[in-house]
């Protein structure tokens, strides 16, 4: 077990290491601690939710792997993440997907699922201090027709799945009700073409009609608001998505709501964090889905990498989180769910603290004056500033093992708990 006199000692050392370079770190921990992270709460079961679950799972996406223990019910979802959220410090949220409706033995249609069906979740949520978002579910169901729903050019697909998306906006609206918090209710579907289309501007004006139908209920933007993510292409439809992300971009702009960025949507050659201050200038504000992508959206487990830093350190140099909501998105079946929900929440934080301790006002100086020189000098010796050190005194004062001591609990969890499921 990690020696805490250690790592507080680390600590005092990496604290006055900063402070030589202005860096209160007291004032970083501070500030990290009121950072709530969005979870996926699919990772925990690879898609399947508990409205559908044999369904087969669409809108060009996959879950790979079959690590064993999977959560099959909403206890063992729940239990999971109650497992997450002892290893990851501080408190977070968690997004839902309209499939994870628990209708305690009704059966009951997606079209019909509405807040009475998450009731479960805001009893849980409550008494854990978690807050709830929302995505509305546009896929594995019968009623997508030739990859389409909003944008269908049938009436009848397009009426079922704006009723899909109103009901939606009643459970978030629910969860910001009840958790004094706004809910974010991020919308996105797979509609698109494997084969180049002949219109690209038809099925987009009627995914604006529908939208714009869907969002004709006032809801206070208190409790909810909309965001709405882009997509360059899903397997099967490789040609033309409708919801691409200029799309959406110029959709959120008028309509005065979110851009949902998912930065596996990008090509790894793109730097997505560029997108945030270019949006932001303008833009009332942002949900992120931070995944990992691995050749385009791979949805795997968030790391430290290079994306992830730069993804986290535009929204701290520029003071962008006041307008933004970091999101994670990702389902990976190959390893340990629990452990996926752990290692992406803790990378997560990781990038924001390591934003975070750099003498930003100071480097935004040196760059107004042309002192170029100090800008590369000091961003490059503070890479190897001790940044671990105040990491680990973050877990230690939240209560949550340092170091690979979460992944000894985490097998503790997985011996006793989730192996025993099968
Ligand atoms: C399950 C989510 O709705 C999905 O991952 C979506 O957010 C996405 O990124 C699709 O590529
Ligand atoms: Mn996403």
């Amino acid at each position: 077990m990690v020696n805490a006199k250690a790592v507080e000692a680390a600590y005092q050392v990496a604290k006055e290491r900063y402070a030589e370079v202005g860096v209160d770190t007291e004032a970083v921990l501070d500030k990290l601690q009121t950072i709530r992270v969005s979870l996926p709460c699919w990772q925990g079961d690879d898609i399947h939710g508990f409205l559908t679950p044999d369904a087969k799972l669409t809108g060009g996406i996959g879950v790979s792997g079959d690590f064993p223990g999977g959560a099959r019910n909403p206890e063992e979802l729940t239990s999971d993440l109650d497992e997450a959220f002892k290893l990851i410090p501080g408190k977070q949220r968690l997004q839902l997907h309209q499939i994870y409706a628990v209708t305690n033995g009704k059966k009951k249609d997606l079209s019909e699922v509405g807040p009475e069906d998450f009731k479960y979740w805001v009893d849980w949520a409550k008494e854990n201090g978690v807050l709830l978002d929302f995505n509305p579910t546009f896929f594995s169901s019968p009623k997508v027709k030739e990859n389409m729903t909003l944008s269908s050019p049938e009436k009848s697909v397009r009426d079922y799945w704006i009723q899909v998306g109103r009901n939606g906006r009643k459970i978030s609206n629910y969860f910001g009700e009840t958790q004094g918090v706004q809910s974010i209710d991020n919308f996105w579907i797979m509609d698109g073409m494997k084969d180049e289309p002949i219109s690209r501007l038809d099925p987009r004006e009627r995914l604006i009609e529908s939208l714009d139908e869907i969002n004709k209920e006032k809801f206070d933007e208190k409790n909810t608001i909309e965001s709405y993510e882009g997509k360059l292409f899903g397997t099967g439809v490789e040609s033309y998505t409708v919801g691409s992300h200029l799309f959406y971009n110029n959709y959120a702009l008028t309509r005065n709501k979110l851009w949902c960025m998912d930065i596996g949507h990008f090509h790894e050659a793109v730097d997505p964090s560029d997108y945030l201050s270019s949006f932001l200038a303008f833009g009332r504000g942002m949900f992120l889905h931070v995944t990992r992508p691995v050749h385009w959206d791979s949805d795997h487990v968030p790391a430290m990498n290079d994306m992830l830093i730069r993804v986290m350190r535009a929204l701290i140099r520029d003071n962008l989180l006041n307008k933004t909501t970091i999101g994670l998105d990702f389902f990976d079946g190959s390893i340990n769910r629990v452990a996926a929900w752990v290692i992406g929440t803790r990378s997560a934080q990781k990038g924001l603290l390591l934003g975070m301790l750099a003498p930003i006002d100071e480097l935004k100086e040196a760059e107004r004056n042309y002192d170029f020189t100090l800008r590369l000098a000091e961003t490059e010796e503070l890479k190897s500033f001790p940044f671990g050190a105040v990491w680990d005194e973050f877990c230690l004062r939240n209560n949550v093992p340092v170091g690979m001591d979460w992944f000894k609990e985490l097998k503790n969890y997985e011996a006793n708990v989730q192996l025993k499921r099968n």
